[in-house]
C-alpha cells in the first residue's frame, strides 16, 4: 500500500465495515461482529485494550514496539467497528481531533472546570 493510500485507509475501511452489516456472519469476521451485537464487539474492544497495555509495558521493558502496534492496530479495529455498528464515522472522531488541534489539554480542562 502507498503513502497516499494509507492516508485514505480509515476511510477505505469504514465502507467495508458499513457493507459488512449485511454479509452473512460465516463469510466475514465483521459481520460475525455486528451479528452477535454490540456487547460482544465491546468485549472485544475491552479485550484489545489490555493487550495493548500488556503490550506498552513490555515494550518499555524490551525497546521493541512491534507487538505494541499489533495490538493498537487491533484496538482502532476493533474500536471502528464499535463506531460502524452504533452508525458513526472515523470522519467524526478526525473531526473531533482537529477541532483540539493547537487546544492545550490544561486549558480545554480549565475551561471545562469552570462555572
Ligand atoms: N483490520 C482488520 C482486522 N484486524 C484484526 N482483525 C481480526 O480480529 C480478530 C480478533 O483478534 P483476536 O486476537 O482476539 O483473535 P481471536 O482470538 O481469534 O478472536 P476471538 O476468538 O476472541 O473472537 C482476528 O480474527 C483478526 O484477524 C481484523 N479483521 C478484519 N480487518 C479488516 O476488516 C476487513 C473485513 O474483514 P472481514 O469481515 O473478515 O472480511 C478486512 O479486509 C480488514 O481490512
Amino acid at each position: 500500500m502507498s503513502d497516499s493510500d494509507k492516508n485514505h485507509v480509515l476511510r477505505e475501511l469504514a465502507l467495508v465495515l458499513a457493507e459488512r452489516k449485511k454479509a452473512s456472519p460465516e463469510s466475514s469476521y465483521v459481520a460475525s461482529l455486528h451479528h452477535k451485537g454490540l456487547n460482544k464487539i465491546l468485549e472485544k474492544v475491552g479485550e484489545e485494550c489490555t493487550e495493548t497495555i500488556i503490550a506498552a509495558k513490555d515494550a518499555e521493558r524490551s525497546g521493541s514496539l512491534d507487538e505494541l502496534v499489533s495490538e493498537t492496530a487491533d484496538l482502532w479495529f476493533h474500536s471502528l467497528v464499535m463506531l460502524s455498528h452504533l452508525g458513526g464515522h472515523p470522519d467524526q472522531i478526525l473531526a473531533e481531533l482537529a477541532r483540539r488541534f493547537g487546544l492545550s489539554g490544561h486549558d480545554e480542562k480549565a475551561s471545562r472546570d469552570t462555572p
